[in-house]
């Protein structure tokens, strides 16, 4: 696996909700299973490129972990699940709220709420060896250098064995897709000229330069 993972996905998975504190925050009961959506490879961007965000558009950022998979697997058993990552990243689910609100109102897909150009920004790969455990890792992020985002991943509604498990159930997953795991509480809107930061404390940063149509 090497860093370029981000051209050889066939899809990126978002999980939509999956942080105990936001659901507290926003008054929502846990889910039975979870929710999720596809973000279509396009929408990535590496460290190289800006956001931008469409004309009219207003957008919030979301910092998350990425599990990137290493094996195709279809049904896989819970108990086999981490055999099949072979690493992780850091991304921002770039979330249009306004065609999200839409969408929740009138039933509507989010296809285009978080599937727009640049809505994935992601870090370099990072091997499985460097994060012994995924559910304890410290997620950051500020916007112009102020403190956004903070959260750990033992806070996660679904880990990430039962997310493999439960997705691929129903979605084959295949060698350099990712499964973004969701986003704690602290999300909010940027706009034209916003510095994000963000990333896994002592592991990797990142820091997009946010645009507009
Ligand atoms: O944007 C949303 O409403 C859901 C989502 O992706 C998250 O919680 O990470
Ligand atoms: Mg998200």
């Amino acid at each position: 696996m090497c860093d370029d993972f981000v051209t050889k996905g066939t899809k990126c998975i978002g999980v939509a909700a999956n942080y105990n504190e936001l659901l507290k925050i926003l008054n929502k009961p846990v889910p039975k299973v979870p929710d999720f959506f596809i973000k279509p490879i396009s929408s990535y961007i590496k460290e190289c490129q800006k956001i931008i965000i469409p004309k009219g558009f207003k957008v919030n950022e979301e910092i998350e972990l990425g599990v990137v998979i290493g094996k195709k697997c279809t049904k896989v058993p819970e108990q086999n699940a981490m055999d099949y990552i072979s690493g992780y990243c850091v991304a921002l689910d770039m979330t249009a709220t306004c065609r999200l609100t839409e969408a929740r109102q009138t039933g509507g897909s989010w296809t285009l709420g978080k599937g727009f150009d640049t809505a994935c920004p992601v870090s370099g790969f990072i091997p499985k060896s460097k994060i012994p455990d995924p559910h304890n890792v410290d997620l950051w992020c500020t916007v112009n250098g102020i403190q956004k985002q903070n959260g750990n991943t033992n806070d996660l509604v679904f880990n990430v064995p039962f997310l493999v498990s439960y997705i691929s159930s129903y979605i084959t997953l295949e060698p350099y897709d990712v499964i973004i795991t969701g986003s704690p509480p602290g999300m909010g809107p940027v706009h034209k000229g916003d510095v994000i930061e963000g990333g896994i404390k002592d592991i990797v940063t990142i820091k997009f330069e946010v645009d507009s149509e």
